[in-house]
């Protein structure tokens, strides 16, 4: 993959658009193959200096239940759950991803969080993407490779308001406007669950 801009054998799908108030969230389920998906996995799995990180829940320390790296242009900080990462260089392999992603979500992104769910005892809790950093409106492209899991939806303010998508194997969902203003997302524990790696595109705004 030494081109940036090379398509990764990208399938011209469907896109859905979920039907949500308050949210502009879109589901390309198979934005690439699941050939060109499971090459993807295998790649990021051994191209990425896992991490475990630090959380801080209720002012609390304790271990992400997942491994990360946050990737980006030089120079990025990003402050996540109280505290302050900063960003490694891209990979050939990012870079082509990332192309692939501002082209079918007409967004330009300067960082990518990898997240690498060893089996379904790994998860995300409830959050939004909503730092200031990533401005009023953040924009989201968020690609998974591997298990599938589920990504639960929850309006803010309005509890009769919730959601949950299976995210597949080698798709996109992306998430603009008024998402992350109003809706929290997670990924609960799932038993049997095999590994997973998503990657979640933004544009920190400095
Ligand atoms: O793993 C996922 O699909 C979601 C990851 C996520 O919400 C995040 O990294 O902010
Ligand atoms: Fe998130």
């Amino acid at each position: 993959m030494a081109s940036t801009t090379k398509q990764l054998g990208l399938l011209s799908k469907q896109t859905h658009v979920l039907n949500l108030e308050d949210a502009d969230i879109r589901y390309t389920p198979e934005f690439y193959s699941t050939e060109v998906a499971n090459t993807l996995f295998d790649v990021l799995l051994n191209e990425t200096d896992w991490q475990q990180d630090t959380v801080r829940v209720f002012g609390k320390k304790h271990l992400a239940p997942r491994l990360s790296r946050w990737v980006g242009d030089p120079g990025l900080r990003y402050a996540y759950s109280g505290l302050t990462m900063e960003t490694v260089p891209w990979t050939d392999t990012l870079l082509a991803i990332r192309a692939d992603a501002e082209g079918a979500c007409g967004a330009s992104f300067n960082s990518v969080l990898l997240n690498f769910y060893r089996d379904g005892r790994d998860s995300n809790g409830w959050h939004s993407d909503d730092e200031p950093e990533l401005g009023g409106q953040p924009q989201i492209a968020s690609l998974s490779f591997g298990a599938a899991r589920d990504f639960r939806l929850r309006h803010k303010t309005d509890p009769q308001l919730k959601y949950t998508l299976a995210l597949e194997n080698g798709s996109l969902l992306f998430m603009c406007g008024p998402t992350q203003a109003n809706w929290q997302h997670h990924i609960p524990k799932r038993a049997n669950a095999g590994p997973r790696i998503n990657l979640t595109f933004r544009s920190i705004v400095e």
